[in-house]
């Protein structure tokens, strides 16, 4: 049987933990074929992010319009988009072509601090998708950067839903993975009208490189399969879980949470 699809329109990452490799593996890990729109090529690994190419804007927007148009979308999510111009440009052909649920996580930086953006673009992804997206997931960084909320508590991550929602996303998932002093990891979901706490346990890793990529395509793939946001979140909630405990240390620096629990006991 044919399964469904889902589009990630993000960067390559060569240390292969997050980015369309994170994305992919997400997918296929959740039963969805996985569709890619490469927007840039970083040269990473688990110390950090030492440069990125972007991809010619147009290039960027032929690969959604060729896959869109002929195999069909059924949710899609932004990672890294690298620049104000590629921002603008999908935003135009998401008015062009269908992709169904949107997800936008507002990738601005990688976790080791180096940037994936280029200036003035978090600014574009803010006008251009925050108005057309489905769910946009910040993590706390990011909601700072945009809101100028610093979230501390559970009343500051309900403030900073609050005015995220203000920029037009359908729901917004401001995470909670980098509060400090709480004994669980808690994402906050609104649509402004619910207020949904998703708690879960913090687990004791410095292994967390490609967590907010593997979350973003989780709910994705899960929206792809025709849930609720609610739903999909919940589901992405679970699956990040396992991946983050079963997280393994590779390279000097940051490993990657691991999809690999999916493939049942291994030697
Ligand atoms: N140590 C942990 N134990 C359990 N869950 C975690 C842990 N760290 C993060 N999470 C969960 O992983 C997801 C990603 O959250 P986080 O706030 O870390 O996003 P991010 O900063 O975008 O991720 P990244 O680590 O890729 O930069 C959230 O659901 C969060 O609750
Ligand atoms: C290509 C690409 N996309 C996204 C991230 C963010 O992931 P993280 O915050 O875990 O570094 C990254 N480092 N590289």
């Amino acid at each position: 049987m044919t399964p469904k699809t889902a589009l990630t329109i993000a960067g390559s990452d060569s240390g292969g933990g997050a980015g369309i490799q994170a994305d992919l593996r997400t997918f296929f890990a959740n039963g969805v074929h996985g569709l890619v729109a490469l927007t840039a090529v970083t040269v990473q690994n688990s110390l950090g992010v030492q440069g990125f190419t972007e991809i010619p804007a147009d290039v960027v927007t032929a690969q959604i319009k060729a896959v869109a148009s002929d195999m069909g979308v059924n949710a899609a999510k932004t990672g890294m988009l690298a620049t104000a111009e590629i921002i603008r440009s999908v935003a135009k052909t998401l008015d062009e072509v269908e992709v169904g649920p949107f997800v936008v996580d507002p990738v601005a930086a990688s976790m080791t601090g180096d940037p994936l953006l280029r200036e003035d673009a978090l600014e574009a992804i803010r006008m251009e998708l925050f108005p057309r997206a489905t769910l946009i997931t910040p993590n706390l960084d990011e909601v700072r950067l945009l809101t100028g909320v610093s979230v501390v508590d559970a009343a500051s991550q309900r403030a900073a839903a609050e005015a995220l929602l203000e920029f037009g996303s359908r729901w917004v998932l401001v995470k909670g993975g980098h509060m400090t002093g709480t004994a669980d990891c808690v994402d906050l979901l609104s649509d402004g009208r619910e207020y949904i706490t998703l708690s879960g346990p913090r687990y004791e890793t410095e292994n967390t490189h490609g967590g907010g990529d593997t979350l973003a395509s989780a709910i994705t793939a899960s929206l792809a399969k025709g849930a609720s946001v609610p739903d999909a979140v919940a589901a992405g909630k679970k699956f990040i879980e396992r991946c983050v405990a079963e997280a393994y240390p590779l390279g000097a620096g940051v490993g990657p949470v691991s999809p690999f629990w999916v493939l049942g006991p291994r030697e």
